[in-house]
């Protein structure tokens, strides 16, 4: 498990992290969202025991990082996958790891089965693609068996291929019981990917809780409705008093379940081609609390 309580980083002109707190429990993927600049990287340092807070407090298992007695085993992160000893393997750079933190050289090989990087282990990690880069980093990240996972961006620089298998890990490594926290720019991805969410704006919590919550947010967006007899639909729905707009072909009704329009339809004489009800994404939810705060900075992705 993961948790941040009370969790503040001042900088001499900025805070970046103010009064922080939030968990990402163990057996589910916790999505990381926030704006350019909301605080997210310092909250992973914070979490890795790379930065000391001002005020709060950051665990792992229950620890700060610093107090981990085995912190390969506990805790793995991909925070900067574009870091690597250009001149060394990536076997020879798993190695080294392995061998200066005690870990069994056996789990070099595993770990590179794993990320699919078997075949060029032996190539210079400064001859790697980002997509390779990201690959060596999770690697990297595994290496200790940990049961604590955090990952920035992970599927920066990959294909779509690369994408989904990042997704498949990441649902595998929670199915086993770890605690995986990951932040992503790309928003419809994370939404298939994680479970529950923390969003953060300022540096601030602006949500905790379930994806599904979250999405339901953007959710109530009303019935399309497809007639071949628009006049008969157009007149019961008017009839009714019922909220809609029409585009040629295609009704928008809002306030009505899509049972209640069939059977309004029905009553009515009018065949239905389509009747669907419009869900919301995470992508919607996410503008619609970013954008109400004002910090939306545009595009989302980087
Ligand atoms: N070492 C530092 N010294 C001073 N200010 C810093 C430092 N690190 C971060 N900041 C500031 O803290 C704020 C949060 O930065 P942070 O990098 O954590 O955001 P982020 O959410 O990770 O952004 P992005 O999505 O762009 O990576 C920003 O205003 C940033 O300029």
């Amino acid at each position: 498990m993961l948790e941040a309580t009370g969790l503040t980083k001042a900088y001499r002109d900025t805070v970046a992290v103010r009064d922080l707190t939030f968990t990402a429990q163990a057996g589910r993927v916790t999505g990381f969202l926030g704006p350019n600049g909301a605080g997210k990287s310092t909250t992973m340092r914070l979490l890795l025991g790379l930065d000391a807070p001002t005020a709060g407090t950051a665990h792992i298992e229950g620890r700060p990082y610093r107090q981990l007695t085995d912190p390969l085993r506990t805790v793995g992160a991909l925070l900067d996958a574009t870091w690597r000893h250009p001149g060394r393997s990536a076997r020879a750079h798993l190695r080294w790891l392995a061998a200066t933190n005690g870990l069994p050289e056996s789990r070099v090989g595993e770990v590179l089965r794993l990320v699919g990087l078997d075949q060029v282990a032996g190539k210079r990690a400064g001859q790697f693609s980002l997509g390779m880069l990201q690959r060596l980093g999770i690697a990297t990240a595994l290496l200790g068996d940990p049961r604590v996972l955090l990952f920035d961006e992970p599927v920066n620089g990959l294909d779509p291929e690369g994408v989904q298998w990042v997704r498949h890990l990441l649902h595998g490594l929670a199915a086993e019981g770890r605690t995986v926290f990951v932040s992503s720019h790309l928003l419809p991805e994370m939404e298939q990917t994680a479970q529950d969410l923390v969003v953060i704006g300022r540096g601030q919590l602006t949500y905790q809780g379930t994806m599904a919550e979250f999405v339901a947010r953007a959710a109530s967006r009303g019935v399309r409705v497809r007639t071949p007899h628009p006049q008969l639909l157009r007149r019961a729905l008017t009839e009714r008093g019922v909220v809609f707009t029409e585009d040629p072909d295609v009704f928008y009704v809002s306030e009505m379940d899509s049972a209640r329009i069939g059977e309004l339809a029905f009553t009515a004489g009018a065949t239905l081609y389509e009747l669907s009800p419009l869900a919301g994404s995470l992508e919607q939810a996410y503008l619609e609390l970013t954008g109400q705060s004002g910090e939306f900075t545009g595009g989302g992705a980087r």
